[in-house]
């Protein structure tokens, strides 16, 4: 007898557990799938005055089922048709699609004191961005290879609020290395960024023309984008870039000399001759070309605008400080505004205005670039030796709706910049437009709701005091945010778990 239980009792048990867990599944799935929205429906309709879809601004209905996008009811909704329905009602406030930001710099693993994935994507969540794709740079390690995307997913784990996907980078390193760069495509980089001048980080240095033609031809191979930051020192002009002797550091004016847009005109111009490649055709058709945060609006752009006749396939992204801020207006020593390349002057800052309006620039971006706040140097205010980047992520909408409305900009405007084509550069073909079958990815905000940036708002960057867009009066209030259908964030609450998703790309 004493045999038969010490054989059969952890059979016993084993049996007993397994059924345990078999019968308490569903029910835990339901309770953790619970707190990733702050609804508790997953079937239900959204409502609105000023749904913002492909075909215009109007009153519509949209159902929302399994994280979809169902029907778009065009029209006054009639309430007795959504009897037994959930409905979320949201009046006049604007229905939008969830902004796309394929330029933010998560710092994880490696300087999460600087920026993390809990606090970078809980802000996103709160300023209406409902996905971001990664910067592979400012992390340590730097994501360069298959391994250290895998160590970008595991730092990752938990902690997304919105959906992120990740860029990979192209790096001396690995660009004549096509089959390094096979694997990391191949395990879901949505394509590759580099550098051609220092970045700034010792493990991502920066690639010429060669680099870049060679990383295009194994791009064209899987159809994904190389996004580059264009700023190439001229051998001329390599002396003036820590500034002159008897130039005062905390001048802004110091730092923009040091930054001229020559830089940004000799990269482009080696950029358009690679980019020849993507023409119909060429070495590295398929491939597409993606230049950063652009901001000159002169001659610079003239050259992207040639490239684009030229059939080449080529899209371009400014941010909104360039949008906002110009360099006349810094505030001596107020290191928060460095960033490379640099705010120019008010006329080029409304230039940039206008290729926007008139199609020339594509698509908006944050660059959310933060750093511990010591290397900003604040005591000093030395503009040439802080750290540049420029930490905004929140505030991405608010600031570009209360910087563009007086250019007359519109809510389709605001949808193509923000999510359409981001959309489509990342390769989301579920997501950027209010349609049905798409991701239910929205943001509900209201355009004209003015607020203060000051010390009573809240903030969810991991440091609230280095953004430039401190002390501003804006308008644009965010309401809530819809992640796959999840109500991610609320009226100044988040969902208490984090369950936005790692995007990778397919192959
Ligand atoms: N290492 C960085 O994050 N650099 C960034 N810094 C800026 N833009 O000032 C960038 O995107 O180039
Ligand atoms: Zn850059
Ligand atoms: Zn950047």
């Amino acid at each position: 007898m004493d045999i038969l239980k010490s054989r059969f009792l952890p059979l016993i048990a084993l049996i007993a557990s397994l059924l345990f867990l078999y019968f308490r599944t569903p029910s835990s799935n339901k309770s953790i799938d619970a707190e990733c929205s702050l609804l508790t429906q997953d079937h239900y309709w959204i409502v609105s005055k000023r749904v913002v879809t492909p075909r215009g601004v109007a009153p519509a209905a949209v159902e929302v089922k399994a994280g979809c996008i169902n029907t778009v009811k065009e029209g006054e909704y009639d309430k007795s048709s959504l009897q037994n329905a959930h409905v979320l009602d949201y009046g006049h406030a604007v229905l939008m699609p969830g902004l796309i930001d394929v330029h933010a710099h998560l710092d994880e693993p490696g300087r999460e004191e600087w920026e993390g994935f809990s606090t970078g994507t809980k802000a996103a969540a709160a300023g209406g961005i409902t996905t971001l794709i990664d910067m592979p740079l400012n992390s340590f390690p730097s994501t360069v290879s298959e391994e250290t995307l895998k160590l970008k997913l595991e730092a990752a784990k938990k902690k997304l609020y919105v959906d992120v996907g990740f860029w990979g980078g192209l790096v001396p390193e690995n660009a004549f290395d096509p089959s390094a760069l096979d694997k990391l495509l191949k395990a879901g980089a949505l394509g590759l960024k580099s550098f051609m001048c220092p970045s700034g980080i010792n493990d991502f240095p920066m690639t010429n023309s060669t680099h870049i033609k060679e990383g295009l031809k194994v791009l064209a191979k899987y159809k994904r984008p190389l996004l580059v930051h264009a700023e190439v020192v001229p051998e001329s002009e390599s002396h003036i870039a820590h500034g002159s002797d008897e130039s005062d550091p905390r001048s802004y004016a110091t730092y923009l000399k040091t930054r001229p847009p020559s830089w940004e005109e000799a990269a482009i111009r080696e950029l358009k001759d690679a980019s020849e490649e993507t023409r119909v055709g060429g070495n590295a058709e398929g491939a597409h070309v993606h230049i950063v945060h652009l901001a000159d609006s002169r001659t610079s752009l003239d050259l992207i605008k040639a490239s684009k006749r030229g059939g080449s396939s080529l899209t371009v992204e400014t941010c909104p400080h360039y949008l906002a801020f110009s360099a006349e207006e810094i505030p001596d020593g107020d290191t928060r505004f460095k960033c490379a390349p640099p705010i120019r002057d008010e006329a080029n800052r409304q230039s940039l205005w206008e290729a926007l309006l008139e199609g020339h620039i594509d698509m908006l971006s944050s660059d959310h670039s933060p750093s511990i706040p010591d290397l900003k140097l604040f005591n000093e205010g030395d503009f040439l030796r802080a750290w540049g980047g420029i930490s905004s992520l929140q505030f991405v909408l608010p600031i570009t709706w209360s910087y563009g409305k007086i250019y007359g900009i519109t809510f389709n405007q605001l949808a193509n910049w923000w999510s359409e084509r981001p959309a489509k550069l990342a390769g989301q073909t579920n997501k950027g437009a209010i349609k049905s079958e798409m991701d239910a990815d929205f943001v509900v905000w209201m355009p004209e709701v003015e607020f203060e940036l000051d010390e009573n708002y809240d903030i969810y960057h991991k440091h609230r005091n280095i953004s430039a867009y401190l002390g501003q009066r804006i308008s644009g209030k965010v309401l809530a945010t819809f992640v796959r259908g999840n109500l991610v964030y609320s009226e100044g609450k988040h969902a208490s778990a984090a369950c936005g998703a790692p995007i990778l790309a397919e192959q």
